[in-house]
């Protein structure tokens, strides 16, 4: 507590009460009785050093330059150490030490007279009285600090007393300046909420605009960054999908950062670049906060992409999304306790999948591989239940990430009895949008972000604004706040719908893909690929294709669909049906050139039945009969293959990928069949 003076004390005439100058009186005491002190002191050394002892030259010299040398010491501190003081206090105490100094000179050295004794204890009352009245008239008669204002400035030029700030430099509309500390200081004390908020006071910049990003290497240097004006006061426009038809491993523009640069979110990682995949990703925020928009859009990204299958779980409210959107997914699911069970399936799956990539020599799932299965994208809008059980998290975030999974998670709450204190660790990656304050996002952010400045207690008032700890982003983005763009389902679900027309994918079909059993859910899915079906196709090429045994999906039979979702209506897709003469499945093994012949057969008497396109799916009773084994996907896509060789070709390669368009049967064989017939 501050002391109280005794015997100053005065009327604060505008407040009609007495005040109390509180703290020692010594400052106050201490220039006029210093003034006095150098006078004796300068009399005293005119009478042994200076004018009255009859020096040399010699002697006057060295005893002038020490005194001078002495005297600069004195003015140099002192305009040193007043450099984060008010400017009235540092021009009194500048004129204080200088009056003294050169008084102290010249009266020692020239001799003593009345008029330099005179304007020697004039100047110095005029200094004890400036520094007396700076002192006095800087507030309430309290020794605090004047004002805000001035506590603010002051606190900001203090900053130049434990560090040095370099040149500022304009980048992407922030001021960025490199800063140093003075050694043993710490650049993290910077960082903390009532400096960040002093400097934004001080330079009139919305409150959240400064953030310090420290160097990892050392604890001296970091950067400031201010930005001056809020970018993302209006959220930009959705600028389309961000690569249709492209393959999931390119990065998808998820927000922008307050900057304006995009924020990428990789779903696969990049071997190549030693980055890991982000298996499963936290979206925080509470309600309003714009979830639902981020999650739409990345849905509709996911599902634009080749080579991926998008399943979406929305328990709550899924059947409020629109029903295009919701057709558009390879699986949606509207019910709580279906999600459940669908990722109760999620992790048994995973040795499968992992059976399939790693069986062809893959150590994680490889964007443009097409014996990798496809890669799934799993957004669960509230998976607060989830999370909950830190084992399950865990163990999902730990198998799924190597086998081309991710899984977004939604939440709206991170308190401490729904969210175990390891999920950070757990996770690839975290969104952190509105929430109620700094230290609910800090149960999902790192620390070194919000030290940084984040600050992500927006609530529902700017909804889309967000923080994002992304593999492959710069760890010194974490702490910049971003925004997903305005929000306009109907031109991305549009879009979304277009493409896939375009493409040829059915939206109604994948609708008729019911929510998984428990322990099956990725057939369903594949199922739901009509383009990846017609992709592994194309696997005729390749010779190593029906060696593998891993390699193929299970065969799906179009005679025996999927168990349906009770609550969505199927629509089967119509196919024309070959009606094959093979005998009932007997239980013996074939050899290739047997089932090479059985495929011709069947062609031939297609033809003559006055069909002239065939595709793999056509050859489902052939399966039947020859078995799974015997004739799996890529293996009949091969033979198809190689029916369209040779001098005498019996098939062609339509457009329509998939399709073959049969031949008019011309004398000889194919190469292939030369050896069976
Ligand atoms: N980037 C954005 N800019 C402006 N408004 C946005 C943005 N993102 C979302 N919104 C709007 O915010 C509101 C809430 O968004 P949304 O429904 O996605 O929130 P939510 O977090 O899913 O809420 P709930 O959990 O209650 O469903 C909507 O009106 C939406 O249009």
């Amino acid at each position: 507590m501050a002391r109280q003076s005794r015997g100053i004390r005065g009327t604060d005439v505008a407040r009609g009460a007495y005040r109390e100058v509180k703290q020692s009186p010594w400052p106050y005491v201490i220039p006029p009785i210093a003034a006095v002190g150098n006078l004796i002191l300068s009399g005293i050394l005119s009478l042994i050093w200076g004018a009255y002892a009859q020096p040399t030259v010699w002697e006057v010299a060295w005893r002038a330059a020490l005194v001078l040398g002495c005297s600069a010491a004195i003015v140099w501190t002192t305009w040193g150490v007043g450099r984060a003081r008010k400017m009235e206090l540092r021009a009194a105490s500048l004129l204080m030490a200088t009056g003294s100094c050169v008084g102290l000179f010249v009266l020692t050295f020239r001799g003593w007279s009345r008029d330099s004794v005179l304007v020697y204890l004039l100047v110095m009352v005029t200094a004890s009285i400036l520094l007396a009245t700076t002192k006095l008239l800087r507030g309430d008669g309290t020794d605090a600090r004047a004002n805000l204002f001035g506590e603010l400035g002051e606190r900001v030029k203090e900053l130049q007393d434990v560090g040095q700030t370099g040149r500022p430099k304009v980048v992407d509309g922030r001021i960025v300046t490199h800063t140093e500390m003075v050694p043993g200081a710490d650049f993290n004390s910077l960082a903390k909420p009532d400096v960040r908020t002093a400097i934004a006071s001080a330079l009139d910049v919305p409150p959240g605009g400064v953030r310090m990003v420290r160097n990892r290497n050392t604890p001296r240097v970091g950067r400031m960054e201010v930005s001056p004006v809020d970018m993302l006061e209006h959220p930009p426009a959705w600028p389309g999908l961000s690569a249709p038809g492209g393959t999931i491993g390119a990065p998808i523009r998820l927000a922008v950062y307050q900057t304006g640069a995009p924020i990428p979110l990789l779903l696969p990682g990049n071997p190549a670049a030693g980055q890991n995949p982000i298996g499963v990703l936290l979206l925080l925020g509470q309600s309003g906060s714009g979830k639902t928009e981020l999650q739409l859009m990345l849905a509709a990204e996911a599902r634009s992409r080749a080579d991926s299958e998008v399943v979406y779980i929305d328990g709550r409210k899924g059947l409020q999304l629109p029903r295009a959107f919701r057709d558009a997914m390879h699986v949606f699911i509207h019910r709580a306790d279906e999600g459940e069970r669908y990722l109760d399936g999620l992790i048994p799956d995973v040795a499968k999948r992992a059976g399939q990539i790693g069986g062809h020599g893959h150590e994680q799932w490889t964007a443009g591989c097409r014996r990798c299965p496809p890669f799934r994208v799993v957004i669960v809008d509230e998976a607060s239940k989830f999370v909950e059980s830190e084992d399950t998290l865990v163990e999902l975030a730990e198998s799924v990430r190597s086998v081309g999974v991710f899984v977004l998670l939604g939440i709206q709450r991170a308190t401490g009895d729904r969210m175990p204190t390891s999920v950070r660790t757990t996770v690839g990656g975290v969104i952190c949008m509105g929430v109620r304050d700094v230290g609910e996002g800090a149960r999902v952010l790192s620390e070194e972000t919000i030290e940084a400045g984040a600050d992500p207690g927006w609530k529902n008032r700017k909804p889309g604004a967000l923080y994002a700890e992304l593999p492959g982003t710069d760890p010194d983005d974490w702490s910049l706040p971003g925004r997903t763009f305005k929000p306009d389902r109907d031109a991305v679900i549009a879009e979304l719908v277009a493409h896939l027309a375009g493409t040829g994918q059915s939206t109604t079909t994948p609708a008729a893909a019911p929510a998984p059993a428990p322990a099956v859910p990725l057939p369903r899915a594949a199922a739901a690929m009509p383009e990846r079906e017609r992709a592994g196709e194309d696997d005729a090429d390749d010779p190593d294709a029906d060696n593998d045994p891993e390699l193929a999906p299970p065969p799906v039979d179009p005679e025996c669909p999927p168990d349906a979702d009770p609550y969505d209506p199927i629509t089967v897709p119509v196919r024309e049906r070959i009606p094959l003469d093979l005998d009932p499945e007997d239980g013996r093994q074939y050899t290739p050139t047997e089932i090479r012949l059985m495929v011709r057969t069947t062609i031939l008497a297609a033809y003559e039945r006055g069909t002239r396109q065939v595709r793999p799916s056509n050859f489902a009773p052939l399966v039947d009969k020859v078995g799974d084994e015997g004739l799996k996907p890529p293996t009949l896509s091969k033979i198809l293959g190689e029916f369209c060789q040779g001098p005498a070709p019996l098939l062609r390669r339509s457009e329509d990928r998939g399709v073959y368009e049969i031949l008019p049967p011309q004398g000889s064989p194919s190469p292939a069949l030369a050896e069976a017939a």
